[in-house]
């Protein structure tokens, strides 16, 4: 099975390195020529505590190149994800498999109406890494990755996409992965955008009364978007899993809080944008989301 990677970020770089190391053909899609030679002279780093130092040596090539990806993992952020498609659009057949890897929700569904002919697959996951220097890639957290199918062509197929086991990747098929976006798109809008107006580590987001009251009406407004959207959520209330979230990453800063400080785009229009606009289709008041919405956008302009 043969694997192209777009999006040789942190995740992405795992990804390839994890594929690579299991014996699947990988190679990478580079945007420019610049990129391209910097890995060329340097290779793949992919550093974990449980597997080591590895230097990978994995093929690489520019997105315009001309042969056929059969399998393609979009790993870029939510933002870029269908205009990194699209330029590789050309390079599909009927045939291609495509899993479309990121947080927040628009994206992908865009993807599966935007190419019924393909199958279009998305994935969530838990996992934690993040970028030492270009192409040297720290695994930090070792989750799990949902992957299921978003459109009818990708639901008729019938074999696993990742045969292979994995060593460090637990990685398992859900027949409603539009459910799973949810809960992670409903845990993402109630933590990112507060942890980083506060700029604070998640470990701190409840601790005081009013923040813990602020988390508290902002799940409800999020939980009562998803029970419109026919998506209840947990079991337990929303806002008891956005606790143990917090408590479970209380040492991290969210990716939000880290794109704000390090002055790169965010996801905010595909997280707490998303339930925005969900609500308004539905013709429910969400306050808190918008303002948060409006703050996190204003805080990126301000910081450009
Ligand atoms: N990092 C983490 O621990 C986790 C991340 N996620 C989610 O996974 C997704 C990916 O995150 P992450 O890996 O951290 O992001 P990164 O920013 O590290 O990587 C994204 C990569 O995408 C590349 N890219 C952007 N646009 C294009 C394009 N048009 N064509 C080709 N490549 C492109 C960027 O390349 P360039 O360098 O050229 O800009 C960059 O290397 C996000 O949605 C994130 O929220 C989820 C869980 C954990
Ligand atoms: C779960 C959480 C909030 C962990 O930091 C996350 O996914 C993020 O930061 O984007």
């Amino acid at each position: 099975m043969h694997w192209h990677i777009l999006g040789v970020g942190a995740i992405g770089s795992v990804w390839a390195a994890q594929l690579h190391l299991a014996g699947y053909q990988v190679t990478l899609l580079l945007r420019n020529k610049q990129k391209l030679l910097t890995y060329q002279q340097q290779g793949l780093v992919y550093e974990s505590d449980k597997l080591g130092r590895h230097q990978l040596n994995i093929d690489a090539e520019l997105i315009d190149a001309h042969s056929p990806i059969e399998n393609l993992l979009v790993v870029t952020k939510a933002f870029a994800s269908l205009e990194a498609l699209n330029s590789v659009a050309e390079r599909l057949t009927p045939h291609s498999q495509v899993v479309m890897l990121q947080n927040g929700m628009g994206p992908q569904q865009q993807a599966a109406a935007q190419y019924p002919h393909l199958s279009i697959w998305a994935a969530t996951t838990t996992d934690g890494a993040y970028l030492k220097k270009p192409f040297h890639v720290i695994r930090a957290g070792y989750g799990e990755t949902l992957y299921g199918p978003l459109n009818q062509s990708a639901t008729g197929f019938t074999d696993t996409l990742f045969p292979q086991v994995f060593p460090e990747l637990q990685i398992n098929q859900t027949p409603d992965i539009l459910h799973k976006l949810w809960c992670k798109v409903a845990i993402n809008a109630a933590i990112n955008p507060l942890t980083a107006l506060y700029q604070c580590k998640n470990g701190e987001l409840l601790n005081t009364v009013e923040r813990r009251n602020t988390v508290a009406d902002l799940c409800d407004e999020i939980s009562r978007v998803a029970n419109a959207c026919d998506q209840p959520l947990f079991e337990q209330p929303l806002f008891d899993v956005v606790a143990h979230v917090a408590k479970q990453t209380a040492g991290n800063f969210s990716s939000m809080h880290q794109d704000i400080l390090h002055q790169r785009p965010t996801e905010i229009e595909q997280i707490t944008g998303f339930i925005c606009d969900e609500a308004t289709r539905h013709g429910i008041a969400t306050p808190i989301n918008e303002a948060l919405r409006h703050e996190i956008q204003a805080l990126s302009e301000r910081s450009k």
